[in-house]
């Protein structure tokens, strides 16, 4: 008899009106993950925080049609993965559900759909290639607090070679639709983090370089020329850098046309449809750059589907628990041991899931 197969897709979240912008920003801000402070205080600063930026970011979300895309962009992944799930696996049942962390579909939401469905297997699959504490780490622990049950964990693939390819054909063919500019820059930007997030041993930064040289040493020769560089910084705190306002400056200055490519954002977003492709693409005019050419997030790109479905696959092979990244590659240094993936193959404790 086949068995009954559930993947979870964790992801970010984001309000689905404008009524739901400032709860959205609370519970962001709530999450002892993104602000470390003692509750009240965090509380307190999460309110704060959703009253003051909430009338801002308000008009960027209505600008994209009142709410964020990210839950109708994940269930178009979902849907694909469903399908190419359902073709690897004849005979069995197979359901894939949202669990956001901030929003609607909520963590909780996607538990209480599993127990309706009883699955044999559940397999977390976060859609964050590089794990941080502040997106993974936080929704293993949402997963938990919410009473789901056993399953079987994708922890991070920062460099799994389809999730690679699709990154990789998408910059090339943005290039070359742009009629091959000469002297091109590949920016990779990713979400930032503030610095002191890192110094807790945070292995973000450390797997988002690992994704842009894997990526990079895919690119043709003409697109050689690249930086990592980090986007979306809130608040007061120090953050990663440069920041990619920086890298849109040098390359502006280098005379380069910025082929811009988003590298931890798996579909589109305010962080990509409003930062990208309205702020960052003023700037590089604004700064003179000779070019400005902005590289699709992966969405649905077949690449991206089949590194999910083979995510997932792997994952339902041997033992239950958290599986180390794929492809051999390597686990992250010891000052970044807030990443599960050094535990990989151990029965995972709450506390390393939350950690
Ligand atoms: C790689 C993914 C992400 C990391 C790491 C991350 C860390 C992080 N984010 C904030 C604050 C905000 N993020 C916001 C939106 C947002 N963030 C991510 C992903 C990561 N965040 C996504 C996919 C989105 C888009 C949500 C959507 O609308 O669909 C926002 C809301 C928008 C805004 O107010 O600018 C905030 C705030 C912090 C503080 C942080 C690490 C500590
Ligand atoms: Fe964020
Ligand atoms: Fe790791």
């Amino acid at each position: 008899m086949g068995r009954r197969i559930a993947v979870v897709l964790f992801n970010l979240g984001g309000p689905d009106g404008q009524d739901s912008v400032k709860p959205f920003l609370r519970n962001l801000f709530n999450d002892p993950a993104i602000i470390y402070a003692p509750p009240p205080l965090r509380q307190m600063l999460a309110w704060l925080i959703s009253n003051t930026r909430g009338p801002k970011v308000a008009k960027e979300y209505a600008k994209m049609g009142g709410g964020s895309p990210i839950v109708p962009e994940t269930l178009k992944q979902a849907e694909a993965l469903k399908a190419r799930l359902e073709q690897a696996l004849p005979g069995d049942e197979v359901k894939v559900v949202l669990a956001m962390r901030y929003w609607k579909p909520f963590v909780a939401d996607a538990v209480k759909a599993l127990r309706a469905f009883q699955p044999d297997e559940t397999v977390l699959l976060p859609l964050y290639p590089q794990f941080s504490t502040t997106t993974t780490g936080s929704s293993l622990k949402a997963w938990r607090d919410a009473g789901g049950g056993p399953a079987r964990i994708v922890c991070c693939y920062p460099q799994e070679a389809d999730f690679i390819a699709a990154h990789a054909k998408l910059i090339e063919e943005s290039w070359i639709k742009a009629g091959s500019p000469e002297n091109p820059r590949v920016l990779f930007s990713a979400h930032g983090l503030p610095e002191v997030v890192v110094e807790r041993g945070d292995s973000y930064q450390w797997q988002v370089e690992q994704t842009v040289a894997a990526v990079a040493a895919r690119l043709p020769q003409a697109l050689r020329d690249h930086m990592v560089c980090y986007q979306s910084r809130v608040g007061p705190l120090k953050w990663i850098g440069p920041s990619t306002e920086e890298a849109i400056e040098r390359a502006s200055e280098d005379k380069r046309h910025i082929i811009l490519s988003p590298i931890a954002f798996v579909s589109e977003h305010i962080e990509t449809l409003i930062e990208l492709d309205e702020e960052y693409a003023e700037l590089a005019h604004e700064y003179g750059a000779p070019g400005y050419t902005r590289v699709p997030a992966l969405g649905d790109h077949p690449d991206f589907m089949a590194a999910l479905a083979g995510l997932t696959m792997s994952a339902l092979d041997g033992e239950p628990g958290l599986k180390p990244p794929p492809g051999g590659a390597a686990l992250c240094p010891a000052q970044f041991g807030r990443c599960p993936c050094r535990q990989a193959g151990a029965v995972l404790t709450g506390e390393q899931e939350a950690a």
